[in-house]
């Protein structure tokens, strides 16, 4: 590990990556601006920095469960690079594997030079190895080229009872790799099968066979306890030579259970080559594995009876059929609804009741802007809004908080120019999340720009009392910002049915909507004002489109 080399690296190019691929044309002109060099440019030195690396050596799934795949998705959720040399492709899928083909040797081999010579991997993690001759290739690379630790999957049979290394491979096992290893993670049929194929039904016998396989030459032996019946929790040993340690999770009840073994092992791996210690490398990892199946307990991919699980625990989250979920349109500015607690306090509504009746009015997006809120009633709050704004395919925006947000799983923050920076928050929730930044002047619209931002609100347009010692901009200067930002603006301040229109009519193409607090809130029905404001919105677009 240790720095290698400088790069220059240019950073007004990093919104452009970053820019979401909902507003497309941003990114366009983004590029196009930097390449015209119409943005300052600041050249910033940075030494590049070596990454944790695995290089897995195993066959390919074709239903990506287990194998190659599954230590790719888990390394890469682990921020590990992976390299990866494949021994065998197999067509295989949630009802078991329907064909194998293994890799020539030689081509093995020269996998493992190119890799191994080049990219000097921290750790390496076996998994399939069909064939002895293949065995041997990899334990000579491995001398040739020695790595800092390496973790062996014996793989032999798969959950779903296909063979995928015949009993042939268990000398070799036995007399190559495992000398060779500083953990192995045999589950229960592998390690009877390791030992003889004596019969293992208990953790007494996981225990006795963690020092058996000891004893053939392996530095840590953990036999996994996923198939071990009648067990309430999924028990793992560890034997460290010296120590027995029991790893017990909850057993997930779930058929999505493909490829565990793997996904545990190259977590292993990962934690190794990111510098944990053994134990801790094994804690982690079990940990990573009992969450990983939490959150994929219910989903569903194939018609067999072993699932594969969600790796990245985004899939959960993915309710897009309930909620129509789409990306962001900038018309959905138009009405845009922000909460206010003293008001909502006021006139004796909850926060769910006052965004409810403002989204049957018409809002087309909402803020939840709770200054003062204690965080947990804040979280349920947005939870139940949500809910509302989803039933409704209206997105609900988090003023600030962007822990909020990640906790609801929100659409996205509208951040202030003394909050988190847009490009802080953009890596906090990914390219697919809203971000909206309130400026007052062009340049503050160009920065929310290349920050990655998708709409800017622009005030205060008119003198309010719902911000105090807030600047007003007047309509003027909501001009002048909508003329500079190439993101759509939604206006801010003191805007309601009497005002809006001018607003609307200022006949900046940027210009999408207004953003407005008091006008729904601080008034007896917000259905009714809200629907009154949608009409004046809709009335003011149809004249200006007329005109
Ligand atoms: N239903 C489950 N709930 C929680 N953890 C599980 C479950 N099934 C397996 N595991 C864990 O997944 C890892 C892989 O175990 P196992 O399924 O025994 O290996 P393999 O996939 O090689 O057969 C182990 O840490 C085991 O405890
Ligand atoms: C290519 C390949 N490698 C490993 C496994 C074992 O995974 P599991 O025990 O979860 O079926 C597999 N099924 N396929
Ligand atoms: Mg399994």
């Amino acid at each position: 590990m240790g720095y290698t080399c400088t790069l220059v690296y240019n950073f007004s190019l990093l919104p452009s990556r970053l820019a979401t691929s909902t507003f497309q044309n941003a990114r366009v002109l983004n590029l196009e601006a930097v390449q015209r060099e119409e943005i300052s440019r600041p050249l910033v030195t940075m030494s590049q920095i070596r990454i944790p690396h695995v290089l897995t050596v195993a066959g390919s799934d074709s239903g990506a469960g287990a194998g190659i795949q599954a230590d790719l998705k888990a390394c890469a959720a682990r921020g590990v690079y992976c390299s990866t040399v494949i021994t065998a492709v197999t067509a295989q899928n949630t009802v078991g594997v329907q064909g194998v083909n293994i890799v020539p040797e030689d081509f093995v081999r020269e996998q493992l030079g190119s890799v191994l010579s080049d990219m000097h991997p921290d750790v390496v993690k076996t998994g399939m190895l069909p064939s002895t001759g293949i065995v041997k290739i990899l334990s000579q690379s491995l001398r040739e080229f020695p790595v800092r630790a390496l973790v062996v999957d014996p793989v032999m049979v798969s959950t779903s009872g296909d063979v995928l290394a015949g009993p042939s491979i268990l000398d070799s096992f036995r007399e190559e790799l495992l000398p060779m290893a500083d953990i192995v993670t045999p589950n229960l049929k592998e390690a009877s099968a390791l030992l003889g194929g004596i019969p293992l039904e208990t953790v007494a016998d996981m225990r006795s066979a963690a020092k058996s396989i000891h004893d053939i030459g392996a530095r840590n032996v953990l036999v996994k306890g996923g198939d071990l019946a009648a067990s309430s929790d999924a028990v793992d040993v560890l034997f460290d030579g010296k120590d027995f340690y029991e790893f017990r999770s909850s057993r997930i009840k779930t058929r999505n259970t493909h490829g565990t073994g793997c996904t545990l092992a190259s977590s292993i791996a990962a934690e190794l080559a990111r510098g944990s210690s053994l134990f801790f490398a094994v804690k982690t990892a079990k940990r990573y594995v009992e969450t990983a199946l939490d959150y994929s307990k219910d989903i569903l991919i194939g018609n067999g009876c072993q699932g594969p699980f969600d790796h990245m625990m985004k899939l959960k989250n993915n309710d897009m059929k309930l909620s129509g979920h789409r990306p962001f349109d900038p018309n959905d500015l138009l009405l845009y609804a922000v909460t206010d607690p003293r008001m909502n306090k006021k006139w004796g509504r909850s926060i769910t009741d006052a965004v409810k009746a403002a989204v049957e009015g018409g809002a087309t997006i909402v803020q939840l802007r709770e200054k003062d809120a204690d965080t947990r009633d804040f979280l349920e709050a947005a939870k139940s809004c949500l809910e509302i704004c989803r039933r409704h395919g209206v997105p609900l925006l988090i003023n600030d908080r962007a822990d909020i947000a990640l906790a609801c799983d929100a659409d996205g923050v509208h951040v202030g120019q003394s909050d988190m920076p847009a490009r802080v928050v953009r890596t906090l929730l990914g390219p697919d999340k809203i971000i909206g930044v309130s400026c007052k002047t062009p340049k503050q619209a160009q920065v929310a720009w290349i920050e990655g931002a998708d709409y800017i609100g622009c005030g205060g347009v008119y003198p309010t009392n719902t911000k105090e010692n807030n600047i007003t901009v007047g309509l003027d200067g909501l001009k002048n910002v909508c003329l500079a930002s190439k993101l759509p603006v939604v206006a801010i301040g003191g805007i309601g049915i009497s005002n809006a229109q001018p607003v609307m009519e200022l006949g900046v193409p940027s210009l999408k909507g207004v953003a407005v607090v008091s006008a729904l809130f601080d008034r007896e029905s917000v259905l009714r004002e809200t629907q009154n404001l949608r009409r004046v919105l809709l009335d003011s677009i149809t004249t200006a489109t007329a005109k």
